[in-house]
């Protein structure tokens, strides 16, 4: 069958200041050029730093001069309009208002209103998007992304229910033929009716979501890098373009880190095997200068494809002489922390030791699910905090001799101490823990070892 759609995401950093929007308007157009007679379907985040200042207000409603934050936001989407405001406009904003009266009647803020507030950023910038490219015989035209996309109902990080989704789409697929959609990011609606954001980063999730469920031919995604590269250029000086990767390399490389890359939005298209592009938003438009990350598995001279990194990690560690040879143990501990509702990184077992990578904002309730396990093998329970993850990612690595030896040796050459390693646990990565204050020099040094002075002008 024919693929109708293609879905183009502009983040937050496409939306830095007023001139950004005719950069947004020529990017559709030259991406319209490229694919003619495909519906476009344009996913928008809210403007650069919105989504933190709403959080900011949010949490700080007890300060009236908070009110100038919303002022600033209203100020500055109202001169990307020319000053030509309307009532949908106004209401998008007095909702905004009322919604922090409402905290500062409750005193405090509650999961629910949380989420519709700060979806207000995304709702915003989709509308003042719309009307910025709207021109008399505009086919642009605005779709709620609460009305399309129906999530599990978890605030502040909700799943995307995809079946679901996909079977509302389709079943009124004629309200997307034959125009292009604009589709505030980052949110959608539970089976109850609640607003629920899909997490920090989210309108990746939400563009993937809609290329499954509109069984679009691509998926865009448009950055304020190069694309893909071999390390976060904040931190590597030199990194490689990505030239393509695999759903699985891109699928581990966001889970830990990769900030590029929402660590949900690879599911949806693995699915249906449909490409997603990760492109530079400056510059012409053009395929060949994208990341393609599809079901291509291939092996590369380097092996290593990327590297990322999150400090976001604790380590709970469960010591007891047996535990590596007593059955049962690591099912009964992760059993009990899966019943409370706490998701597990990865594991890393030991003769003596299970030790469980958790996300920082998750330690107090593993330690709190922790004192409930009665088991006697265990002696000890202890965690860490001042701890950093790296990981490596790409096919073949496992396979490949010298590759962990080269990054050991480069890492003690530097003093650098790995306290735990993992390998094995897939076929693509390799990860390590370090001390949080290395975890800088480290990058540095591994991505040195692994890429720069080769002779591959890109990777993949
Ligand atoms: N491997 C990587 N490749 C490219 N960018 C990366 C990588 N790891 C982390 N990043 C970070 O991701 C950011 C790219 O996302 P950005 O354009 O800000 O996205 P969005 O606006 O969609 O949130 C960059 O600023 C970069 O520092
Ligand atoms: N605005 C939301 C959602 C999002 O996806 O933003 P961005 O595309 O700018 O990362 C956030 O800041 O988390």
């Amino acid at each position: 069958m024919e693929k109708r759609f293609l879905v183009l995401k502009f983040g937050g950093s496409n939306f830095k200041d007023f001139e950004c929007y005719s950069e947004v308007k020529r990017k559709i157009g030259e991406v319209e050029e490229v694919f003619k007679d495909k519906h476009l379907v344009i996913v928008v985040s809210a403007a650069f730093g919105t989504t933190d200042k709403l959080l900011h207000a949010l949490y700080n409603f007890r300060d009236q001069k908070v009110d100038s934050i919303i002022d600033e936001i209203y100020e500055f989407h109202l001169q990307v309009l020319n000053n030509r405001t309307d009532g949908y406009f106004e209401s998008l904003f007095e909702r905004i208002r009322e919604l922090l009266t409402v905290v500062r009647i409750l005193n405090k803020v509650p999961p629910f209103l949380k989420d519709e507030f700060l979806s207000h950023g995304e709702q915003i910038n989709a509308y003042t998007l719309l009307k910025f490219i709207e021109d008399e015989d505009s086919r642009f035209e605005l779709k709620d992304a609460g009305e399309w996309i129906i999530t599990d109902g978890k605030f502040g990080n909700s799943t995307v229910l995809l079946e679901k989704t996909k079977e509302k789409i389709q079943s009124e697929i004629n309200r997307w033929n034959g125009v292009h959609s604009i589709v505030p990011g980052f949110y959608g609606r539970s089976v109850e009716g609640d607003v629920t954001l899909l997490g920090r980063g989210g309108s990746d999730y939400t563009a993937t979501t809609l290329g499954y469920s509109l069984d679009a031919e691509a998926v865009f995604l448009f950055k304020d890098v190069n694309g893909f590269l071999s390390c976060d250029p904040k931190v590597a000086e030199s990194p490689y373009i990505v030239k393509s990767m695999s759903y699985d390399e891109a699928d581990e490389l966001s889970y830990f880190g990769a900030k590029v890359l929402q660590y949900n939005s690879i599911e949806p298209l693995r699915k249906s095997s449909i490409p997603l592009y990760v492109c530079s938003f400056d510059g012409v438009f053009d395929l060949n200068r994208c990341t393609r990350i599809s079901d291509d598995k291939h092996v590369t001279e380097s092996c290593v494809k990327s590297i990322s990194y999150t400090d976001d990690v604790a380590v709970v560690q469960f010591k007891g002489r047996n535990l590596g040879r007593v059955p049962g143990v690591l099912g009964e501990i992760s059993s009990k922390i899966a019943h409370g509702g706490v998701n597990i990184k990865f594991v890393i077992t030991s003769q003596t030791s299970i030790n469980l990578i958790v996300s920082k904002s998750a330690l107090s309730d593993v330690l709190r699910i922790a004192e409930t396990i009665r088991l006697d093998d265990i002696d000890e329970i202890s965690y860490k905090i001042d701890k950093a993850l790296i990981a490596l990612v790409g096919h073949g690595m496992l396979d490949k001799h010298g590759i962990a030896a080269k990054v050991f040796s480069v890492l003690a050459d530097n003093g650098i101490n790995v306290e735990m390693i993992s390998a094995g646990s897939n076929e693509v990565s390799f990860y390590l823990i370090i001390d949080r204050k290395d975890l800088e020099v480290s990058l540095r040094a591994i991505h040195r070892s692994l890429f720069e002075n080769r002779v591959f002008s890109n990777i993949g």
